[in-house]
C-alpha cells in the first residue's frame, strides 16, 4: 500500500525525515512518534502535497512525486488540526467535500448520510459544527475523509484532545473502518499504548528516523512471566497469600499483579521452563485451592520503548499522559 525508500525531508533548520525506508501492507497501521518526530510531514509527502528532499515514495503503486492528484482521489485524509467551518452543518460540509471529490449530487448526499451514520453523527447532522464537542468535530473530520470511499485513509492524530472514553470510541471506529469497509488505515499517534489494540502493524519514528516497523504481535510477544489466580478455601481464606507463601517456601520469587483492578488476586512468577507449570499445578493442588487462571503475560508495546534502566531514551509521552489522554504540548 505504501512504500518509501530513503525518504528525506529537510527544512532549513531541521531534518524532519531522515532516509526513511518502510513498506506498509493492507490493514490498520500505526505511525508513532513523539511530537515533532515527522509524522505529519510524512503524510503530506505521501499525499503529494509536499515534495521530498530526496528518496522516493509510492502510495497504492503511484509515485508521490508525479501522481499526487491520482493518490488524493483514492486516499482519504483527516488532518490533525481543527479545520472545520463553524457555521455550516456536518451534512452540508461533508456533502461539499464529497462533491469536491467528484461525486454527483445524489451520490454525494447518500454517501454523506451513510458516512455520518457510520461515525455516529446521524442525529446531530443538521446542527452547525460550531456547537459540536471536540469528539463530534473529530468525527466530522473522519467522515469527510471516508465519504468518497477511498482505498486508504490517513488519519493524523485522530484521538487528539479527546477524553479517555472519547479516545476509546474513536479507536473502535478506526478499527471498524477497516473491518466493516475494507479501507486500509494509516493512523498517527504520539501514544504508543493506544495503538496496541487498534493496529495490525506499528511503525515507530523518532527524529525523522525509523526506529522499528513490526506487526503488533511481534511487539507484544509473550514474556516469561506467569500470572496465576486461585480461589480461597475454608482452610486458606486468603488463597493468594497462601499461594505466595508456598512458592516462596520452594525458593520461587513472587509478586502481585500490579495496579489493575483485581491485580491483588494475581500472583506473578517467572517461568523457568515447562516444569514450572507442573510446579504450579502441584502447589495449588497441595493447598487444596481452585486454579482460576494461569497465563503467560504479554509485553505491552509501550514497555518495548520504556526500558526501566534507560528512562531518558524513552521518546514518547509518559505513561501518566497515556492514561489521562493528556499531551504536554497541545496545539
Ligand atoms: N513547513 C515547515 N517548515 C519548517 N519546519 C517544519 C515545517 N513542517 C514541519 N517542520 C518541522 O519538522 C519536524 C517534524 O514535524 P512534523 O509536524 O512532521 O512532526 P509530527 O511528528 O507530526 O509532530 P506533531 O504531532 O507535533 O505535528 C518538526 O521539527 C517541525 O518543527
Amino acid at each position: 500500500m505504501i512504500a518509501t525508500e530513503s525518504l528525506s525531508k529537510r527544512f532549513p533548520r531541521v531534518t524532519a525525515l531522515d532516509r526513511l525506508t518502510m513498506d506498509i501492507g493492507p490493514g490498520v497501521t500505526g505511525l508513532v512518534g513523539a511530537n515533532g518526530a515527522g509524522k505529519s510531514t510524512m503524510i503530506k509527502i505521501l499525499l503529494g502535497l509536499s515534495p521530498a528532499t530526496e528518496g522516493r515514495a509510492e502510495v497504492l503503486g503511484l509515485d508521490v512525486a508525479t501522481k499526487g492528484a491520482a493518490i488524493r482521489e483514492r486516499v482519504g485524509y483527516m488532518p490533525e488540526h481543527d479545520c472545520l467551518p463553524p457555521d455550516v452543518s456536518a451534512t452540508e460540509f461533508v456533502v461539499h467535500m464529497a462533491r469536491m471529490s467528484g461525486l454527483p449530487p445524489t451520490a454525494a448526499r447518500e454517501r454523506t448520510a451513510d458516512t455520518l451514520r457510520h461515525v455516529g453523527l446521524y442525529e446531530e447532522r443538521y446542527r452547525p459544527i460550531g456547537g459540536y464537542s471536540t469528539g463530534m468535530k473529530q468525527r466530522v473530520k473522519l467522515a469527510q475523509a471516508l465519504v468518497h470511499d477511498p482505498q486508504l485513509v490517513f488519519l493524523d492524530e485522530p484521538t487528539n484532545g479527546l477524553d479517555p472514553v472519547g479516545r476509546d470510541d474513536m479507536l473502535d471506529l478506526i478499527r471498524r473502518v477497516h473491518t466493516d469497509f475494507g479501507i486500509s488505515v494509516l493512523v498517527t499517534s504520539h501514544l504508543l499504548g493506544e495503538l496496541e489494540r487498534t493496529c495490525d502493524h506499528v511503525v515507530v519514528i523518532d527524529g525523522g528516523k525509523l526506529l522499528r516497523s513490526s506487526s503488533t504481535t511481534d511487539f507484544t510477544q509473550n514474556t516469561a512471566v506467569l500470572a496465576i489466580e486461585v480461589t480461597d478455601s475454608d482452610e486458606h481464606p486468603d488463597g493468594t497469600s497462601a499461594l505466595r507463601a508456598a512458592f516462596e517456601e520452594r525458593g520461587i520469587e513472587t509478586s502481585t499483579g500490579g495496579e489493575l483492578p483485581g491485580a491483588g488476586h494475581t500472583v506473578l512468577i517467572t517461568a523457568q521452563g515447562e516444569e514450572t507449570y507442573d510446579i504450579v499445578r502441584d502447589v495449588v493442588a497441595d493447598l487444596g485451592l481452585g486454579l482460576v487462571r494461569m497465563e503467560q503475560r504479554r509485553h505491552h508495546i509501550a514497555e518495548v520503548f520504556r526500558p526501566a534502566d534507560e528512562p531518558r531514551q524513552q521518546p514518547f509521552a509518559s505513561a501518566a499522559a497515556q492514561q489521562t489522554g493528556g499531551r504536554s504540548d497541545d496545539h
